[in-house]
């Protein structure tokens, strides 16, 4: 694959954040490797998101996902760049026609990070648990009624400098953001077997425009189906739950032999009401997730499908 030389150097777009930028170099260093293209031949343009400005209230109230995706898809429409890159955790479920997910790189650990106790179970009785995630709250409160929740934002860096001021006991965070940011031996991984993370976590996706044959062939390079396949599905529950970043939903893929295994629990934001459910179908089987959340939204009763369907449309 080689680009045709006129497209050179590319513009991948990436929000600023000491987070987005690592995983805009990594793509770069990839796409760079895999296409053998020279230092210069890749630029990163950072685009400011909105939901970069706005910092003081929870995510889900302001607007919901499209707060990270709005100015960078606008970029790729006025063709300021040629690919965006992305949190696919990010990334609403629902995107406009005219893009499309170009690549997924290989999806790094999934699991969230407990920082300031070493267990759920040793949360001091009360404790003051940060976080704007309506999944950690809920899986938090599920499993200890008693501590409460506060909102906690910002960037990674915010969010453990709040912590160490003591603003908050406890909070969660994404082990392959903190991994990318180089904080490793910060807090304990939670096992995915008790504490599932959210759809498409730790996975970055570079979206570029549909119709923009030479981007999307060299994405392709750089695209792991594994990780592609386990996303996909993750977001196909998430489109056929009508969820959104207001929905208490975690959920993990994994996938063997053509088989792939989803595994998700439904929550109220309390974190009272839960179900879970497991489904495995061949991967070839585009209907698996969706009869999942049937099955789920069935299952789990009023409770549970009111935070759904009635949030359909949020985003
Ligand atoms: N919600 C913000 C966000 N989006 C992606 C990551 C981390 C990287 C990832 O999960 O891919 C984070 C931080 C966090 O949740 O700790």
């Amino acid at each position: 694959m080689t680009l045709p030389p006129h497209r050179l150097p590319l513009r991948l777009g990436t929000r600023r954040s000491p987070l987005a930028m690592a995983q805009a170099e990594e793509t770069r260093d990839r796409l760079r490797a895999a296409l053998d293209l020279s230092e210069d031949a890749i630029e990163l343009v950072q685009v400011i998101a909105s939901g970069d400005r706005i910092q003081d209230r929870p995510l889900a109230e302001i607007g919901g996902k499209a707060l990270w995706t709005r100015e960078l898809d606008q970029a790729l429409f006025e063709r300021r760049i040629d690919a965006a890159v992305h949190s696919l955790k990010d990334v609403e479920t629902f995107r406009p026609d005219e893009l499309v997910i170009a690549a997924v790189l290989p999806r790094a650990d999934v699991r969230d990070v407990l920082i300031g106790a070493a267990t759920v179970a040793a949360i001091p009785q009360g404790a003051r648990v940060g976080t704007s995630a309506p999944r950690r709250a809920a899986l938090m409160l599920n499993a200890r009624p008693d501590v409460e929740v506060v909102s906690l934002r910002g960037n990674v860096a915010t969010r453990l400098a709040k912590l160490a001021a003591s603003e908050v006991d406890v909070t969660l965070l994404a082990a392959a953001g903190l991994a990318r940011l180089g904080e490793t031996g910060v807090g304990t991984p939670l096992s995915t077997e008790d504490w599932l993370p959210a759809p498409a976590q730790g996975a970055i996706g570079i979206e570029c425009r549909a119709d923009d044959e030479a981007m999307r062939a060299a994405l392709a390079t750089i695209d792991h189906a594994p990780s592609r396949t386990a996303v996909m599905a993750e977001r196909a529950l998430l489109a056929a739950l009508g969820g959104s970043c207001h929905s208490p939903i975690a959920v993990l893929t994994s996938c063997e032999d053509g088989t792939v295994t989803l595994r998700a629990a439904l929550l109220s934001p309390d974190g009272a009401a839960r179900v879970d459910g497991t489904l495995e179908f061949s991967i070839d089987d585009a209907d698996g997730p969706a009869r999942l959340a049937a099955d789920l939204l069935t299952r789990g009763g009023p409770e549970i499908a009111r935070w759904f369907h009635a949030h359909a449309n949020d985003g």
